[in-house]
């Protein structure tokens, strides 16, 4: 295990110093992500998630333990990995760029050509179902397509983990189900190491390979659940319930 893992979690702790004292949000957390694995953390609200995110993806400084990103420790000052994408639930999309500009603009960033990296954006514009959408600006689109903006924005840079923070968490319903399906087409089309940090039971069931499932703040993981359920799956398939069923037993968390 410890050999496959793309990245692994060692033992990290956070805790902030406000005015009524120390307040402990992150207590040891421990965890592997394999190559390509679709690794969901599914926790309650306030748990800790976005700051464990935030320590994987090394905008954040844990006070102890380890990020290890194929082998190599991540030392904070060293900043966010290039090997690290993020899609966010609040995208700050460009308002004044175009769909195409916004995907092309951390390549842009770097120097790539303009032939070159529209080309690239061109490939994940596509991939994520935005052809024809390309000088759309953000004011122009539904919720569900500035998310897909933010996909093909990330996969543009070519992140070998992706780190997708609830990205799903403000869609109405319908739309948030149908985004459920998109990423697992546009993860099996190109596949990435995913984590995908959600506090909606079924659609941590829906997506993972594996969901930790962590506790309460300070967040811990409390126990790991092993999804062998083929894809596309279907939320009302027996399995399906039944898995649900044993992790909503075990949480407080509400559906
Ligand atoms: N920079 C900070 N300084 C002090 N406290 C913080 C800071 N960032 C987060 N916290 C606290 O840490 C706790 C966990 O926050 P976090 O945003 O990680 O929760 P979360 O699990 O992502 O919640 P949600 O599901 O609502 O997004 C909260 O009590 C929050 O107030």
């Amino acid at each position: 295990m410890e050999s496959e893992a793309r990245l692994s979690i060692r033992d990290i702790h956070k805790t902030f110093h406000s005015k009524d004292g120390l307040h402990k949000v992150v207590d040891g957390v421990s965890l592997d992500v394999k190559d390509n694995e679709f690794l969901v953390i599914l926790g309650p609200g306030y748990c800790g998630k976005s700051v464990l995110m935030n320590m994987i993806a090394n905008l954040m400084k844990p006070d102890s333990g380890e990020i290890v990103i194929d082998g190599n420790k991540q030392k904070f000052k060293d900043g966010t990995s290039k090997k690290v994408g993020m899609v966010f639930q609040k995208l700050s999309l460009a308002p004044w760029k175009t769909v195409m500009q916004n995907v092309e603009f951390g390549l842009k960033l770097n120097g790539v050509d303009k032939e070159k990296r529209r080309k690239v954006a061109q490939k994940y514009i596509d991939l994520v179902g935005l052809t024809d959408f390309e000088k759309h600006y953000p004011h122009e689109l539904s919720g569900g397509m500035k998310q897909r903006v933010g996909i093909a924005r990330a996969y543009t840079n070519n992140p070998e983990i992706l780190i997708m923070d609830e990205p799903f968490g403000q869609l109405d319903a319908q739309t948030r189900y149908s985004m459920q399906k998109e990423i697992i087409r546009i993860w099996e089309k190109d596949k990435r190491t995913i984590v995908f940090i959600t506090n909606n039971i079924e659609e941590a069931c829906y997506l993972g390979d594996r969901i930790v499932l962590l506790t309460e703040c300070p967040a811990k993981v409390k126990k790991v659940y092993e999804l062998n359920m083929p894809r596309p799956r279907n939320m009302v398939d027996k399995e399906f319930l039944e898995i649900r069923k044993i992790i909503s037993d075990n949480t407080d968390l509400s559906l």
